[in-house]
């Protein structure tokens, strides 16, 4: 056996500096350029966040007004992009569409092969205008639906609902949503944007190293959780008729018996955190306010009885994925498409990496111990 350290799962390897995020355990923080991420949260619309993110400083009035115009000027579905998603199934996984979009996305890009600084931050805001529209047709064609054409009058997170749902959404509901896209936007090294900024070290372009981040995103261990707690609350059974203790009664003993047989229960630990999420604090606080404007406390029975029982048996605390997913099924949301609005946000992030990486690129290429038989002749 060879005498190598190995660091499963590359845990605690610090692999490189980066100056976009920091998540700070210890004091279970989470900094945004410096920011702490509820101030932007409750101070700052997304599409501000995203400018922050890419660029380093909060945008001027100036730089506000200008991203804002052309957000709203890039929104369309793109023709090549509308077939190609038509061609797939409907009853193929959503981050499968969002993977294949981004694909033809780049394929079909006059500069995918122009990595400058310019040309990536550019094809970076497209992208974050352009992905609302691929989730919100294909969750409106899984339901048989017509396409809703872009309105410029809205902002990013008003349009994104506004695009799936046909109708103007409660100023309560787009709060809850800004909310949700602020705080999934950036989360220094996990394991998306770890295979962004591979992707990118080989010098390949930007689109290619978002459709592997997806592929990544898609896994219940990572983004895929958010959908993975919506279906855990369906296996247990959602019963808008009973009451929240009742229903927390239930869970309850629905984690006892799912630890028991052990089972790992998504939306709960992190890899980084092991005293709670930095975000679930101030998610948690969009969901009640969704509980509320739809009144469905029953839901929030699951909540706190999953919470309860999981903290009493491993002391193991919920991720963000675990207060965003009952969120986004109280807006409307199929529960398949909850992490395919993770990578809208999440763009942002894998964007600022990958225009960081590029900038004081080295390939990334670990090595491994090999535990394979000996050398041995045919
Ligand atoms: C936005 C995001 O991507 S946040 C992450 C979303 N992912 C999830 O919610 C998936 C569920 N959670 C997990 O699988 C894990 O907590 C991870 C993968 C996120 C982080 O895990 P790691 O740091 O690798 O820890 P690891 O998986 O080794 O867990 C340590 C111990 O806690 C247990 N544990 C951790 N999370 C859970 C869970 N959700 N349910 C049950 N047990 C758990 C493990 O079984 C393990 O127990 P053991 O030591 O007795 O074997
Ligand atoms: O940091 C991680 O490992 C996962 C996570 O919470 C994120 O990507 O938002």
């Amino acid at each position: 056996m060879s005498e190598e350290t190995i660091y499963k799962g590359l845990a605690g390897v610090v692999a490189d500096h980066t100056a976009i995020s920091k998540v700070n355990p210890e004091t279970n923080s989470l900094l945004y350029r410096g920011y702490p991420v509820q101030q932007l949260a409750a101070q700052l619309s997304f599409e501000e966040v995203a400018l922050l993110l890419w660029t380093g400083e909060p945008p001027t009035e100036q730089e506000r007004e200008e991203f804002i115009a052309f957000e709203r000027s890039h929104r369309a579905l793109g023709p090549r992009v509308k077939s190609a998603v038509d061609l797939l199934p409907t009853d193929c996984h959503p981050m499968d569409v969002g993977r294949t979009a981004v694909s033809v996305l780049g394929a079909d890009h006059p500069q995918a092969e122009d990595s400058s600084p310019e040309a990536e931050l550019a094809k970076a805001k497209e992208l974050f205008a352009a992905f609302p529209a691929v989730v919100a047709y294909d969750q409106r064609r899984r339901r048989g639906l017509e396409p809703v054409e872009p309105r410029p009058d809205l902002d990013y997170s008003q349009n994104f609902l506004w695009m799936t749902f046909g109708e103007e959404a409660a100023p309560e509901v787009v709060d809850a949503f800004r909310v949700s896209m602020v705080l999934y936007a950036e989360h220094s090294f996990n394991a998306s944007t770890f295979t962004a900024r591979v992707v990118t070290s080989t010098l390949s372009d930007l689109h290619s190293a978002i459709t592997a981040a997806i592929g990544a995103l898609k896994g219940p261990l990572h983004g895929g959780a958010n959908e993975a707690v919506m279906h855990t609350f369906e296996e247990i059974g959602i019963d808008p008729q009973e009451t929240r203790e009742q229903a927390a009664a239930r869970a309850k003993s629905w984690m006892e018996e799912a630890l028991e047989s052990g089972r790992k229960v998504m939306g709960f630990g992190h890899r980084v955190y092991k005293h709670g999420d930095s975000r679930v604090p101030t998610m948690k606080s969009a969901l009640d306010a969704m509980v509320e404007h739809y009144g469905r406390d029953e839901l929030m029975g699951l909540y706190d009885g999953l919470e309860a029982a999981m903290d009493e048996a491993k002391g193991i605390l919920p991720n963000l994925d675990y207060p965003a997913g009952p969120t986004y099924h109280l807006m409307g949301f199929d529960t398949e498409m909850f992490t395919p609005l993770f990578i809208a946000s999440r763009i942002t992030g894998w964007t600022a990496h990958i225009r960081e990486q590029r900038a004081d690129n080295s390939l990334i290429r670990p090595l491994s111990a090999y535990s394979g038989p000996a050398e041995r002749s045919l």
